[in-house]
């Protein structure tokens, strides 16, 4: 059995009197692509602190690759909500920074990017400030920052939630695309059930806080997930099932 690459098992957490997270037990396998979906101020953003080590959990367990999490170096590249590029800098000092603060010279950082540049929609603009670029292109931008990191595993804390519709559907293609090429493990922060059901391998619902998993669905959607009929019709039964499970988490009748 291959040894999934992230395990929490039985994860509580609080911050000081407020408990957030109740039991959460999740897997990531290589070269998957998991969702957390929950209702809002769940604990969602609080899953990428624990794993990132911001904040430690109050009881349960996190391992990386079959290690205890903590005992390594950190395996995470982290984007979070907003793109957080910095406005001084231009667009290929963005992307190299995270390379730059791992100590690689910076002209050796930008020949790592350099081939990158193109797929991410960004050739021709590696010299502009991020206030040049639309909203879709600095959210590339981010995603290919966080990428060159190389890290073994990708979280992505609702990296397309300050975009229009079209862009964000445009932008949830454009990653489908990039993950089958480069088969990212990557975990997804969303609000967003459809965009979870066409990006994710599996979907993880949350309940309200003090969280737990009240539901896990395997997406067995074909890929690429085309924008076709038969798979809308598809996709459309689970974003429903998903729908009825974030408003009654307890599995009631819905009134
Ligand atoms: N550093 C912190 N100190 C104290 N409370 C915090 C801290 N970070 C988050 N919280 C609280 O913990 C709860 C969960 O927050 P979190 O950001 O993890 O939820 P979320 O599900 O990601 O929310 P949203 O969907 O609105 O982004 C919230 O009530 C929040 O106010």
């Amino acid at each position: 059995m291959t040894i999934p690459r992230l395990t929490l098992d039985h994860i509580a957490c609080r911050y000081g009197d407020l408990d957030v997270l109740e039991d959460i037990s999740l897997t990531v396998q290589p070269g998957e692509f998991v969702s957390i979906l929950g209702p809002s101020g769940a604990g969602k953003s609080t899953i990428f602190s624990l794993l990132t080590d911001t904040v430690k959990p109050a009881s349960g367990t996190m391992a990386f690759d079959g290690e205890p999490l903590g005992k390594r170096q950190n395996p995470f590249a982290f984007m979070p909500q907003r793109d957080a590029l910095m406005p001084w800098r231009k667009i290929i000092d963005n992307v190299t920074l995270g390379l730059e603060v791992q100590g690689i010279k910076r002209r050796e950082a930008r020949e790592q990017v350099g081939a990158l540049i193109d797929e991410f929609g960004l050739a021709g603009f590696e010299n502009n400030y991020p206030s040049a670029l639309s909203g879709g292109m600095r959210q590339r931008a981010a995603l290919l920052r966080t990428v060159v990191q190389q890290r073994k595993m990708l979280l992505l804390d609702e990296p397309f939630s300050a975009l229009d519709a079209l862009t964000r559907t445009r932008m949830q293609t454009w990653l489908e695309t990039m993950w089958l090429k480069h088969r990212w493990t990557a975990m997804l922060v969303t609000h967003d059930v459809r965009e979870a059901v066409y990006l994710s391998d599996r979907i993880y619902v949350l309940s309200p806080r003090p969280a737990k998993i009240v539901r896990t669905f395997d997406i067995p959607l074909s890929r690429p997930r085309g924008r076709d009929a038969v798979s809308r019709a598809a996709a459309t039964e689970i974003e429903n099932a998903i729908l009825e499970t974030l408003f009654d988490p307890t599995g009631g009748t819905l009134p």
